[in-house]
């Protein structure tokens, strides 16, 4: 299968999750943290999801699946153990053209969810297009040793000085010139390391003292 990659904006829309379980909290965690409305539908819920529900995170249905229960879904996640109750959330899903993540299914997905490397607004997906989840979680854990949580500090300046370069440069060689510095990833080990200096002559090399001005607010 050749999958499309994409990112969504999926906050304030609802998902409805059919399932209680573990794999069912983990989908849902991740909605949460990307904004999503959830609904679960189970008779059992997982620890995790109680203290969801507790909390008012998620709108909750303590029943088995209906079909009525996806009104409204822009996304919805197939995750019980009943292979039944799979198909049936799956044929719905696409009566209603409604993207269905059918977690023990792969080829009754009409989207995977891949493994996230999460540094501020830098968001690294990695997929094996389904033929291996736990092979897709140990590069995730290899990749966040290369990106360390310090370089969502560089990735903020970068979208600053961005800005900066795109509003102040009208010339097209110029504004070449500076993106090309801007995106070098040599920066970036600057900001890894805390090198002040170097990371004061790039932003100088970029935008003179206007772009000094914005790195100062993250290293003085
Ligand atoms: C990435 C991640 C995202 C997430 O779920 O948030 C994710 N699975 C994760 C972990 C994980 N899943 C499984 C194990 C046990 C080891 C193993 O089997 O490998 C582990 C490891 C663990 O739990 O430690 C078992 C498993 N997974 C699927 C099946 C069904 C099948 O393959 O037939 C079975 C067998 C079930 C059984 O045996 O009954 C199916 C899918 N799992 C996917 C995603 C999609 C493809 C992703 C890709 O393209 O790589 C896909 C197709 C559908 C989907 O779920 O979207 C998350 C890691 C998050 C992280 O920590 O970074
Ligand atoms: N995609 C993945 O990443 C991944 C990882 C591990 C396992 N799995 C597979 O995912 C499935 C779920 O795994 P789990 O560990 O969360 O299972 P689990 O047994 O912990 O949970 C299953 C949940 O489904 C609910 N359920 C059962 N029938 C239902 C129905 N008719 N309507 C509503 N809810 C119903 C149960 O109440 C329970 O909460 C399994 O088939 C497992 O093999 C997928």
């Amino acid at each position: 299968m050749e999958y499309y990659p994409a990112f969504l904006d999926i906050e304030g829309k609802l998902v409805v999750v059919i399932g209680g379980g573990r794999v069912a909290f983990r989908k849902v965690k991740s909605l949460l943290e990307a904004g999503a409305k959830c609904r679960v539908v189970s008779p059992v819920l997982h620890e995790g999801l109680v203290e969801f529900r507790d909390n008012g995170d998620i709108e909750y249905i303590n029943d088995v699946f209906k079909e009525e229960y996806l009104d409204g879904a822009w996304l919805i996640v197939a995750a019980t153990n009943d292979p039944e109750t799979q198909d049936r959330v799956f044929n719905a899903a696409q009566r209603n053209r409604i993207f269905c993540n059918v977690v023990d299914v792969p080829s009754r997905c009409s989207f995977i969810v891949p493994s996230v490397v999460k540094r501020g607004a830098l968001k690294i997906a990695i997929s094996t297009s389904g033929l291996g989840p736990g092979l897709s979680k140990n590069i995730r854990k290899e990749l966040e040793k290369q990106f360390p949580e310090s370089i969502s500090q560089y990735i903020e300046c970068v979208g600053k000085l961005r800005r900066l370069i795109i509003n102040n440069l009208k010339n097209d060689d110029e504004k070449k010139r500076a993106l090309k510095i801007l995106f070098d990833l040599k920066s970036a080990q600057c900001f890894i390391d805390g090198d002040k200096q170097g990371i004061r002559q790039w932003a100088k090399k970029i935008g003179g003292e206007e772009a000094l001005k914005i790195v100062r607010n993250y290293y003085g």
